[in-house]
């Protein structure tokens, strides 16, 4: 938060702290609450003082977002003022367990791009691409902080699993207080298409079957839990379940094949 503030011009200081403020008590609305909660948190952001921002300012709170104070490309794979106690509680338990090696946080940033030169599982996926700066990655295309799909990912190699820990945010509304189906199916994809990725290299998602169990209400946080069962040839199978973060509520259940690529220059 800190550097954030720090990356800012002063003249835009007085402003820019009203907007953290108010990005802070949306993300303070958008804890675990009642279904009904995420209509309330939309409510706020767009009717509440944040309007009164001018877009300067608001470029200058995304630039601050965008970039550590460094100039490095931002690593969206670390707490923010969004993150609900229960998500930094599961990200430090992860953290924890990452202490011996057995697990490892994947950095996640904003553009494929960013991953160049970096410590990191993807670069073999990467490697040799064209790759255009004015794309975004689909999970991390939002600019505020707790609206979208706010996640951490861990990987432990020897188990081939990925777990994500995921906490939906209001503009991923389905039904009203609950997640999409398909943003459910997109964390999904991502854990498991991590996880075939760090096992096979260049995979593409060829199939991908969920049973959908319990919703998802917005603003709670629940782990998405991926693996590789096996390989052959080309094919990769893997599995995944959704838990809530205590354990109690299975939220959905997947089975997926993803397929080696030689290159994806030829696509
Ligand atoms: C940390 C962050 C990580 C971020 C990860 C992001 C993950 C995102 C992943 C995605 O969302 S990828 C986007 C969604 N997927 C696509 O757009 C893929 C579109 N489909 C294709 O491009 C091609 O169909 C595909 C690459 C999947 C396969 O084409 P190929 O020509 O390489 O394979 P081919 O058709 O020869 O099939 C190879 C084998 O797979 C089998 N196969 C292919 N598609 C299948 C299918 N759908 N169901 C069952 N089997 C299938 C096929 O029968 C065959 O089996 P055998 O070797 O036993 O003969």
């Amino acid at each position: 938060m800190l550097s954030q503030v720090q990356c800012v011009p002063s003249s835009l200081c007085c402003s820019f702290l009203s907007q953290l403020v108010f990005t802070r008590l949306l993300s303070e609305n958008s804890r675990p609450q009642p279904s009904n909660g995420a209509s309330r948190d939309t409510e706020v952001f767009f009717h509440g003082p944040v309007h009164l921002c001018t877009a300067g300012v608001r470029a200058a709170f995304v630039l601050s977002t965008q970039f550590s104070q460094s100039g490095q490309p931002k690593d969206y794979a670390l707490p923010n003022a969004s993150w609900s106690q229960g998500m930094l509680n599961l990200y430090n338990e992860f953290v924890e367990k990452s202490k011996d090696g057995t697990w490892k946080r994947i950095p996640s940033y904003r553009h494929s791009s960013d991953s160049r030169g970096k410590e990191s599982y993807f670069l073999q996926f990467l490697e040799g691409e064209k790759m255009s700066k004015d794309t975004r990655l689909f999970l991390r295309s939002l600019d505020e902080e707790g609206l979208g799909f706010e996640y951490v990912m861990f990987l432990n190699p020897s188990e081939k699993r990925m777990v994500t820990v995921y906490q939906p945010g209001p503009y991923l509304e389905g039904h009203p207080g609950f997640a999409h189906g398909g943003s459910t199916a997109a964390i999904i994809d991502s854990t498991i298409g991590g996880c075939a990725i760090f096992v096979a290299g260049r995979v593409m998602t060829a199939n991908l079957s969920i049973d959908f169990k319990n919703p998802i209400p917005l603003g709670s946080v629940v782990l998405v839990d991926g693996k590789v069962n096996r390989m052959e040839g080309r094919k990769v199978f893997l599995s995944c379940q959704v838990w809530s973060a205590d354990g109690q509520t299975l939220h959905a259940e997947a089975t997926a094949l993803f397929i080696q690529l030689d290159s994806l220059s030829r696509r």
